[in-house]
């Protein structure tokens, strides 16, 4: 019998998720194969005000002007490189790429309102596999490329793509213990949502801002092709108690 923390997983680490060191700790003695997906909001919202310009959000996606799309991808370019010297500090080598590489990531713009604001079109999985047969772990930042060049997706929604072109069980790490029916209260975490419900929560305002994104991605990562889909607070011990259903909002089909 498969050992179940030998599961492969896709792992979301979410850019709200401050104390890198205990997440990097965390995925680096996992013993499965791992492929992840970085975010970076806070970072980029930080070099986007440092640059002079103002960021807007529309449902948790990021507005992208033209002009403000190098700053995005600059900094979600070295947020990788620095997450993939720290797992492989800690013996697990990783190599950080972005959807630029070797054609990962087609994407379109979603809405020329949103500027340079990305959706997925295509996954070629390719690269993901070449890196796991060679014992590598992929950590991709999420940038997609059209004709024009490069667009900001937003890293749940990349996460999502990804595990179910790769049918992975997706787990999409965040600053909360999961989908919380109050704001800042642990205790009333959903520890199971359905599409409906999901639908449900979003409509009356329970669910909002970067919370949107996330659980759309999970349903779209079932719909894809992902056997199940999770949202949990990235710490110590979190992808074994994911797997136990001991933590975290799992979100099932309908
Ligand atoms: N119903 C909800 N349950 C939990 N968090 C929610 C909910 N609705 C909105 N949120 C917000 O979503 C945030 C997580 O999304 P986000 O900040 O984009 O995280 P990340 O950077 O990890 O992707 C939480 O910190 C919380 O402020
Ligand atoms: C279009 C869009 O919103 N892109 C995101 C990409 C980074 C991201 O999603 O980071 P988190 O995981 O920290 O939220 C952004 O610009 O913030």
């Amino acid at each position: 019998m498969i050992n179940a923390m030998e599961q492969a997983l896709l792992v979301k680490i979410g850019g709200s998720l401050k104390e890198a060191g205990e997440l990097l700790d965390e995925l680096s003695a996992y013993p499965g194969p791992l492929v992840l997906v970085h975010g970076g909001g806070p970072r980029i919202a930080e070099w986007l005000n440092r640059m002079g310009f103002e960021t807007h959000f529309h449902r948790g996606l990021r507005i992208t002007p033209p002009e403000q799309m190098e700053v995005v991808e600059m900094v979600l370019t070295t947020l990788g490189k620095y997450l993939a010297e720290g797992l492989s500090r800690r013996g697990r080598p990783s190599i950080a790429l972005t959807g630029r590489d070797a054609g990962l990531l087609e994407a379109q713009p979603l809405d020329p309102l949103l500027g340079r604001v990305g959706e997925v079109t295509a996954v070629h999985t390719q690269v993901i596999h070449k890196l796991l047969q060679a014992g590598l772990t992929p950590l991709i930042a999420p940038i997609g490329l059209d004709a024009q060049g490069p667009l900001n997706i937003n890293a749940d929604t990349a996460a999502g793509a990804i595990a179910g072109a790769l049918h992975l069980p997706a787990i999409f790490l965040t600053d909360v213990v999961g989908v919380l029916r109050e704001a800042k209260d642990p205790s009333s975490r959903f520890p199971q949502l359905n599409p409906a419900q999901v639908q449900a929560l979003i409509q009356e305002g329970t669910i909002s801002g970067g919370m949107i994104p996330k659980v759309e991605a999970a349903l779209n990562a079932l719909h894809k092709g992902a056997p199940w889909a999770a949202i949990a607070k990235g710490t110590q011990g979190i992808l074994q108690q994911v797997l136990e259903g001991s933590a975290g909002t799992r979100v099932v089909g309908g």
